[in-house]
This record gives C-alpha cells, structure tokens and sequence, in this order.
C-alpha cells in the first residue's frame, strides 16, 4: 500500500455500461447494495458482476477523501475518482454519493431514521415526489452545485423516475462539457492506449 497524494488519479469506475432501461429493469431484482452509477441522461454503468475495487467505495457526505468525475474522454463517458485530500495507507476511501442516493433508499425503507437519515430532508422528499406524481415533470435541470468538481447532482426529471426505481450512485453529468484537457482525462486515455 502506499499513500494517495491530493488530486491524484485513484482509478476509474468500471462494470457494464448498460442503457437506462436495462438499469430499470436489473435494479429491480437487486438488493440493499446499489453498484448503478448513472453517466449521463440515456446510460449507467453497472459493477455489481464486472467492475474493479473501485465498486467498494462507501459514502461520505461529511469527510469525503475522493471525489467522482465524469469526464468526456474522446466522446465516451468515464467516471474517474480523485483524491481530495492527502490519503494515507489504510484509509477508507470515501466519496460523496449525493444527497439523493440514501433519501431514496430511506423512502423505500421503514425505519431509515434509525439509519441516520435525517427525517425532514425524508419529508422534503416526499413532498418532491408528490409534486412530481402529480404534475408535469419538465426538462432535465441538471446544473453545476457550484463546485469545480461538477459533482452531478439529482434533477427533477430523475425524481419523478425513481419513484418506481431503487437509489443510484450520483446521476447526470453535464454533458456537454468536454474534459480532454483535464489531466485525469488525460491519464485515462493514457491507460485505455497502453
Ligand atoms: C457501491 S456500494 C459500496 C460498497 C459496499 N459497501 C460493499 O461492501 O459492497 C454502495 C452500497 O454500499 C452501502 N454504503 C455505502 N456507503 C455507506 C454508508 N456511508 N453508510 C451505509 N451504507 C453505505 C450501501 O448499501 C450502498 O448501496
């Protein structure tokens, strides 16, 4: 083992990219765990049978030590993972899921209070999900949170889909952005031509 150094290169997430209606359909038939990471509006990838160590990564909200990135390599989708933090050898290494992620696991949970769930983020998103089963739900409203690391954030238009679905890891990347100049982008090109 040895120690990470801040904004290094961790690895990429990888598994099966599979269309949002497959996704649909194989998260039915999962259990608690939850290995969907969603790449952009129309694909997500799946590591619950093919992926690297990357698939272990636990949730962080408050002490994240990497951080999740979609980068738009040569056309094509990739999630990369970098250190925010000097890591050293041992540590967990934790990234922010979104705050999505475990109010819908908490929604299809009893009991997720016990879990620390906080009980008015749950009320505010079942007020969302009302709104959404009973009005329009309008375009994707993806947006940068306001942080360099355009941490993908959950979008109305999501919502009112997850109502039939279980959680994913972190949705919708800004799609339009090209990253080829990113030095992390740089490194997975690096690694998909040697
Ligand atoms: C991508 S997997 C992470 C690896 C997983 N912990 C395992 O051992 O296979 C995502 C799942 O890990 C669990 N998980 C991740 N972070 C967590 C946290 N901070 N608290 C509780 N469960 C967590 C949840 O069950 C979630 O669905």
């Amino acid at each position: 083992m040895e120690p990470i150094k801040k904004d290094r290169f961790i690895g990429e997430y990888t598994g099966e990219v599979i269309p949002e209606a497959e996704a649909d359909c194989r998260v039915t038939n999962y259990d608690s765990s939850s290995f969907l990471f969603e790449i952009n509006s129309s694909h997500e990838i799946d590591s619950t049978q093919y992926g690297n160590k990357t698939r272990y990564l636990n949730h962080s909200k408050a002490e994240p030590n990497c951080v999740s990135k979609v980068l738009l390599v040569n056309g094509i989708h990739r999630i990369a993972f970098r250190a925010l933090v000097d890591i050293e050898p041992g540590e967990e290494l934790l990234f922010n899921y979104g705050d999505s992620f475990f109010q819908f696991e908490a929604v299809e949970r009893e009991g997720a209070a016990e879990r620390g769930v906080i009980k008015n983020n749950l009320q505010r998103l079942k007020e969302t999900l009302t709104r959404t089963e009973t009005g329009p739900t309008g375009e994707d409203d993806a947006s940068s949170d306001g942080h360099d690391e355009r941490r993908p954030e959950m979008t109305t238009r999501r919502l009112s889909k997850l109502q039939s679905r279980r959680k994913r890891l972190l949705v919708i990347p800004d799609s339009d952005d090209e990253y080829s100049d990113d030095p992390v982008a740089a490194q997975l090109q690096r690694e998909r031509d040697t």
